[in-house]
C-alpha cells in the first residue's frame, strides 16, 4: 500500500496489485528455469540459506522490512533499518506483523517447485546466480501470499458485521467461506496460464508451443498452493483482527 495509506485501500486496488504481482512471479520463475536444479546449493550447510540471510541483512538496513508487505525468511537477528520509520498511520492491525509463513513457502519452493521449473541436467555450477534467482522467486511468492493480510483487512472493513461473529467464535471454516470468491480464483488460474504462455513463448517461433515454464505448472502452482496459502494468511489475520 505504501504511503498513500487508507485512501487507496479497497478490494479493487488490492486485487489489482495481486494481478501485477503475477507478472513478477512468472518472470522470476522464467529466470529460475535457465538453471538446472543445482542441488549443491541446498546441501547442509546450505549456501542458499547463507545467501538469503546475508541479502536480507543488507535489505533490512535499506529498510525493506519496514514495509508491512515484506516478510523476511530469516527474521531473527536482522539489523535495524538506517531510515526512520514512515510517519503515516499503519493500514494493518498490529497483530498482523506476527504472521509469517515463509518457512512453509521455503520448504514447498525447494521440494516441489524447483524440480518443476528447473532446466534439464543436474548441475551447471552457477550457484550464485541460481541463488539470486531463488531469492527473487521466494520474495515474489512470499509477498503475494502475505498480501492476504491486506486482502483480509479490506474485506473486514467492507463488512465487519459479517466477519465479527466468526472471528469471535474463532470459526476458521466460516471465515474461509466468507472470504472465498471461487469465480475470482478461476479467473486467476486461467490468467496466469495465459501469461505464462505469452511471457515464456519463443517469440521467433510462437507456433512451436514450447514455453520456458510450463503454463500448466503455473496454474497448478496458483491453484494448489499460492491461492490456498493466501487464504490461510487471510484467516490467520482475521482471527487476530479484534485482538
Ligand atoms: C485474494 C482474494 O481472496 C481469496 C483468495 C484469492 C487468491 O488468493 O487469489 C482469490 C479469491 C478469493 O477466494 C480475493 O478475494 O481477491
Amino acid at each position: 500500500m505504501g504511503e498513500e495509506g487508507d485512501r487507496l485501500l479497497n478490494l479493487e486496488s488490492v486485487r489489482k496489485s495481486l494481478v501485477r504481482q503475477e507478472d513478477t512471479i512468472i518472470f522470476s520463475l522464467i529466470e529460475r528455469s535457465k538453471y538446472p536444479i543445482n542441488s549443491r546449493l541446498y546441501h547442509q550447510p546450505s549456501l542458499l540459506h547463507f545467501f538469503i540471510n546475508e541479502s536480507e541483512a543488507l535489505q533490512a538496513k535499506a529498510g525493506r522490512y519496514i514495509s508491512p508487505e515484506e516478510n523476511a525468511f530469516f527474521p531473527d537477528s536482522l539489523p535495524p533499518p538506517m531510515l526512520p520509520p514512515p510517519k503515516h498511520k499503519p493500514v494493518l492491525h498490529p497483530s498482523g506483523a506476527s504472521i509469517n509463513i515463509n518457512e512453509k513457502i521455503f520448504d514447498h519452493y525447494l521440494k516441489t517447485l524447483i524440480p518443476l521449473v528447473a532446466a534439464e541436467g543436474s548441475d551447471d555450477g552457477n550457484y550464485a546466480t541460481t541463488a539470486a534467482s531463488d531469492l527473487a522467486c521466494l520474495q515474489a511468492l512470499s509477498r503475494r501470499i502475505h498480501f492476504g493480510k491486506f486482502v483480509a483487512e479490506v474485506k473486514f472493513r467492507d463488512s465487519p458485521q459479517d466477519y465479527t461473529p466468526a472471528i469471535l467464535a474463532k470459526d476458521k471454516e466460516g471465515l474461509m467461506a466468507l472470504l472465498t470468491f471461487e469465480s475470482v480464483e478461476e479467473a486467476i488460474k486461467k490468467r496466469v496460464e495465459k501469461k505464462a504462455m505469452v511471457f515464456g513463448q519463443d517469440v521467433e517461433k510462437p507456433e512451436s508451443g514450447t514455453y520456458k515454464v510450463k503454463p500448466a505448472v503455473v496454474s497448478q502452482l496458483y491453484g494448489e498452493w499460492v491461492i490456498p496459502l493466501t487464504k490461510f494468511v487471510q484467516v490467520e489475520y482475521l482471527l487476530r483482527r479484534l485482538d
